[in-house]
């Protein structure tokens, strides 16, 4: 395995540009698929990942603008290999620019698939605005349909919000909508099979997912979390679960069928992320982007690299050059998995990034 990135300053091979080796790292994976953070800010408080009083807000002229967020999407479909990218954050409905950055990303790059992870929030008045400018589809984060387990784990009554979003992103044509949930337990694990016959009743597609230790108040315990098996016996109650056969490309959710105990009529999918407990790092395509501009190459990054004073320091083509290196550099050092040399979230030697989930962007 090479010590040094093809093409990078040190191995004194003149650069590539990132044409030729796009965003590849000294374990042969090649990330093309972007997750750019747009805010650290967020209106609810989900226990997995923000504490109560919040955070401290980063200030306005830390994060990236516009117009660095057009262009560095350009660098990274244009010469990095990027295929796809997932706008998130903290709460990305929160930026009051954000279907000016997508109609603006649209018209740059007219076939690139675009989507959104949202809390749902304010997303029924946003959801056609959206569509319009060009977003391509989106994740909305749910966890129950429950409103006191909401309440509990979100901190916040908006539940009747965040399901109004959904329909008014189907209702925008913004399909295949998505469901993310996370389940704690004693507090809406016992709802995960209403959540998913709520879901298929709308052809919506759930997915459940490990929660990871990635919360601010560093609660996070291998032995409380809810595994994907114990996700799995718990749908068992009332759903045959069988694998989906279309192949899983990398993504972190396994797919499974789903059908009512003892009949054959599909009734659609659910997904099960188990980032925890069977780890998809080997296959890892992404790459993160802080909403302040640094390069996490992998959630549980320990090491950020910054792209925003470079960004800030011109913007000619040596200044593109020096950027898209930057970001090369920064992905060849990715960890093979969990910000680590081996997977194993828990385990003695695994250290929790400082930063909380909504700070680097899920
Ligand atoms: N460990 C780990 N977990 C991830 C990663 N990417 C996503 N997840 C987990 O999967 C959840 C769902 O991610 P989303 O971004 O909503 O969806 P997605 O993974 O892009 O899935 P698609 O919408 O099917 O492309 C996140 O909230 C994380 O909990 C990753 O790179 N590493
Ligand atoms: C950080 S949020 C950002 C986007 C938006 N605020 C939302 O909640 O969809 C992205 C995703 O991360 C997930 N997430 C947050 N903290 C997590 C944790 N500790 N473990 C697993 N997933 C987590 C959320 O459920 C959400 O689906
Ligand atoms: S998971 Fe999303 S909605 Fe919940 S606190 Fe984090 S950023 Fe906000
Ligand atoms: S933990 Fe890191 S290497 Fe593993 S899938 Fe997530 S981002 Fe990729």
């Amino acid at each position: 395995m090479p010590e040094v990135r093809p093409g990078s300053e040190e191995s004194g091979a003149p650069r590539l540009g990132g044409t030729e080796t796009g965003l590849l790292d000294q374990f042969g994976r090649v990330a093309t698929d972007m997750r750019l953070s747009l805010t650290d800010k967020c209106n609810l408080r989900c226990q997995y990942c923000m504490p109560e009083a919040g955070l401290d807000w980063l200030k306005k002229d830390k994060l990236l603008t516009a117009e660095e967020i057009v262009r560095l999407v350009g660098l990274g479909v244009n010469r990095l290999g990027v295929r796809e990218l997932r706008l998130t954050g903290g709460e990305p409905l929160v930026r009051a620019d954000l279907v000016e950055i997508i109609a603006a990303l649209r018209r740059n790059h007219p076939e690139l698939p675009i989507s959104l992870t949202t809390n749902g929030v304010g997303l029924a008045k946003k959801a056609q605005a959206l569509a319009d400018a060009g977003l391509t589809r989106l994740n909305v984060s749910m966890d129950t349909i429950q409103h006191d387990a909401f309440l509990e784990l979100t901190r916040r009554p908006f539940l009747d919000q965040v399901k109004a979003g959904i329909e008014a992103a189907a209702a925008a044509g913004l399909k295949p909508i998505k469901i993310n949930a996370v389940l704690l337990r004693g507090i809406n694990d016992t709802t995960a099979g209403e959540l998913l016959q709520w879901s298929l009743d709308r052809g919506y597609e759930l997915r459940f997912i490990e929660q990871m230790p990635l919360d601010a108040d560093h609660g996070w315990t291998r032995e409380g979390m809810i595994t994907a098996e114990e996700i799995r016996a718990l749908l068992a109650t009332d759903f045959e679960l069988s694998p989906d056969p279309r192949a899983r490309d990398g993504a972190p959710a396994e797919r499974f069928e789903v059908r009512h105990a003892g009949t054959s009529q599909l009734l659609g999918t659910v997904g099960i992320i188990a980032s925890v407990t069977e780890p998809f790092c080997a296959d890892c395509r992404r790459t993160r982007i802080t909403a302040e501009g640094k390069v996490m190459s992998c959630l549980f990054s320990r090491t950020e690299v910054d792209l925003l004073e470079l960004l800030r320091a011109g913007d000619s083509e040596d200044d593109d050059d020096a950027v898209a290196a930057r970001w090369q550099d920064a992905m060849w050092a990715k960890p093979k998995a969990h910000g680590m040399g081996h997977p194993g979230l828990g385990d003695a030697d695994f250290v929790q990034p400082d930063r909380s989930m909504s700070a680097i962007g899920g």
